[in-house]
Parts: C-alpha cells; structure tokens; sequence
C-alpha cells in the first residue's frame, strides 16, 4: 500500500534526515516508526503527504507514484493526526471532526452524521460531547477527536505523529487500546511515529527501528524483541525486552495446565476426594456447560461434612484471562489479586490456568521460537515445570 523506494531528504542546511530508504507497508497493516530523537521519522510520514518533498528516490501509494499526484488530492485519501491536535477552538466537536467532508463538499447534515459515528467510534458520545468547545475536553479527549478527525473521510492511510505522546501514561495506555481496537474494526493502513518503543511494540504489526536516518531493522514486535538485528538495535529496545516480550506473547491453549475440577453441582465431599487423589489444593469449580464458575479449597471442600455442596461453598474467581491476551496481562491480573494462577477463559468457558511457572515457559518459548524462526509450537525444550 505504502512503498518506499530508496528516499533520501536532504534539508537545505545539508542535513541528511533520511538516507536511502527502502521498505513496504501491506495494506491494512500498522507500522510503527520508532527511534530516537532526530533520527527522521517524522520527515518519513511528512514526505507520505507530500508536506516534505524528498531530495531523491520514489514514494508509491497504491501503487502510484506520489510525485506525479496533486499533493491535495493525495491528502484527502491520506489521514494525519499530530501530537499537538490542532483543533479549531471556536468550532464545536461536531465540526471540527466534519472538516474534512465538509471542506470536500459533503453535505452538511452528512458530514455531521459521519461525525457523530466516528465520535462514537473513538469512544466519545456525540451527543455528550458533540456540541462542546475544544477548550471543555481533557487532553485524552481532544486526542481521540483529533483521531476521529482524521478518519472522517475514510482515507484508507492514516499518519499519526506521536499521537498520543501529550498524555499522561494512564490515558496515553487507554488511548492506545482504543486505537487498536479501533483499528481491529476499520484497518487502515498506518504509519505510526514514536519514539517510545513500548508503545511501539504494543501498536506495530511491525516495526520500523531507525537509527540515524536508516531503518536498522523492520520486523515484527516479537522478532525485534527476540533478535535484535543490531547491537544498537539491541540496545534501543533494552536489556528488558524479555520483560517487554510479555506485551507481545499471547496465551495460547498449550501454555495452560489443567487444575483439578469440582463441578457446581456435585457434593463437597466428592470434590474433596478427587482433590486428594489428585494431590491438589484447589480445584476449579466449573458448571454444566464448562463454564468457569469460581473456585474451591481441599481443606474447606473436607470440612464441609456430607450435607456441603460444591455450590454453596465456592468462591468468586476474579482472576481470569481471555485466551490471546498478551502474558503481559495475566501477570498484571496475578499480581492485582495476589494469585498463585489465573483462569483462561474462552467467552465464558474454562481452559484451563496459567501459573508462573508456564508463564515462563510461554515466555522462553515463544523468544526461542522468534530465534529459530518456527512457531512456538515447534520449539521444544525441557520444561522448568519439570524440574
Ligand atoms: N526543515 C528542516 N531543516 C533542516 N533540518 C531539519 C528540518 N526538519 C528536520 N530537520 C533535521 O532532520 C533530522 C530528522 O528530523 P525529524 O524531525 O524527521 O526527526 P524525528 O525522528 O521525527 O525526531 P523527533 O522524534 O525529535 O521528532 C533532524 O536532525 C532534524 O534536526
């Protein structure tokens, strides 16, 4: 979708922002520039709207030369969105994410609806905010209009330059599970610039890592984690990229082991005796479905005598996964309850739980498997659960 072919920019005070520059972006895709300061990402994604001109070599869009397409035309397929939002202050919500349309001569109760939608979208109620100033929003809120902004005339690119680098942490991780949400459901293609490679490793189906002027490698977030091409890209994503790798792990059914079970509607007495044939010291309590219902204890399933039913005594399990969720979160939601595992679940039925001591595994195997070049799957290696 974005192609570029050997871009160099060399400003007029013989600065060279970019040197030589070669790399493709597939439709749909999310690419995330990252590196440090100076290094030339923005003039990347401003010579992609044609606000920077390149010195020498060929940018394609689809498949066209971009230097041979009216720049104006060229931006209305092309979404930007800036750190600093620019938002039009005497404008309402509404009308600022109406720009667009409206200035491509869309109807104005059509450019209107359109903003509401995508108001919607990026998780601000129109009807809430639609009617209020830049002036009354947070700076979270003016982020996501910004975003809306951007996409309201459907450009299938969108340029975003540290879009969410004005705030704090907390709205900024927000924000960003928003976009990808977002993203998950409208797949525009993206080039994404940020000098955060957390954030960049969260966002990227791939990313960009630039040192001076040139990408030092192009790869997926769990390949530039696992095996930095460079030393200085080894550098630049840090000695915790194994920790950083949690952000990018998915929990996969094989990660999981399987915890002794009482059903909701057994006796305690039946599930305490499983548990000790078992040797275990929990069980999960799941209903007739397998759906996961809470949890249950040896010694309290013991106690109970003959009339105690698993029903009656089981807790609430509030430590619980989606399969797929990065490792990341499972450790943050072990943590959070002071838990020895958590549950993972699929919709609502049980798989099984994640300790941590398969989180390690996970973990090892899916940086071995980047390594070898398989899927994790494939990779085999003695199991510190095991040991
Ligand atoms: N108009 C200009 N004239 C001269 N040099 C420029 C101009 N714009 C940018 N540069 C230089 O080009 C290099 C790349 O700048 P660029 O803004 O692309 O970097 P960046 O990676 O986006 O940095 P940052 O993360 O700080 O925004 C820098 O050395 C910068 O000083």
């Amino acid at each position: 979708m974005i192609r570029f072919d050997q871009v160099t920019k060399r400003y007029a005070d013989g600065t060279t922002a970019v040197d030589g520059l070669s790399f493709e972006v597939a439709e749909g895709e999310l690419v995330t520039l990252v590196g440090p300061s100076g290094c030339g990402k923005t003039t990347t994604i401003m010579m992609v709207n044609r606000l920077i001109e390149p010195t020498s070599g060929r940018i394609y869009v689809d498949g066209e030369d971009i230097a041979t397409l009216d720049p104006v035309r060229l931006r209305r397929r092309i979404g930007y969105v800036i750190q600093q939002v620019g938002l039009f202050p005497h404008r309402t919500i509404l009308d600022n994410t109406a720009t667009v349309p409206a200035l491509i001569g869309w109807k104005k109760a059509k450019a209107r609806a359109r903003a509401a939608e995508l108001l919607d979208l990026v998780g601000l109620d129109p009807k809430t905010f639609g009617s209020r100033y830049p002036e009354q929003l947070s700076g979270g809120q003016r982020q996501r209009v910004g975003v809306a902004r951007a996409l309201a005339a459907d450009p299938p690119v969108l340029l975003m330059d540290e879009p969410f680098g004005a705030v704090d942490p907390v709205v900024r991780e927000q924000l960003q599970d928003e976009f990808l949400r977002m993203q998950a459901a409208v797949r525009k293609t993206v080039l994404l610039v940020t000098h955060d490679i957390e954030e960049a490793v969260r966002l990227g189906d791939r990313i960009a890592v630039y040192g001076q002027g040139r990408i030092e490698q192009y790869d997926t977030p769990g390949a530039v984690l696992g095996t930095p091409a460079t030393p200085y890209v080894a550098e630049f994503v840090g000695a915790d990229r194994g920790l950083k790798r949690l952000s990018v792990t998915e929990i996969e059914p094989d990660d999981l082991e399987q915890p002794s079970v009482a059903r909701l509607d057994e006796s305690a007495a039946q599930a305490a005796a499983r548990m000790r044939d078992e040797g275990a010291r929990w069980a999960v309590v799941l209903d007739g479905s397998g759906d996961l219902h809470g949890w249950i204890g040896v010694h309290e399933a013991t106690l109970a005598g003959p009339e105690g039913r698993v029903g009656d005594l089981a807790h609430r399990m509030n430590a619980w996964v989606p399969v797929g969720a990065p490792l990341k979160q499972a450790f943050g939601v072990m943590l959070q309850h002071d838990a020895g595992w958590v549950a993972v679940l699929d919709g609502s039925r049980f798989l099984g739980v994640l300790t941590p001591a398969k989180l390690h595994e996970a973990l090892r195997r899916s940086v071995d498997a980047d390594a070898q070049g398989v899927a994790r799957d494939e990779v085999e290696f003695d199991s510190v659960a095991d040991a």
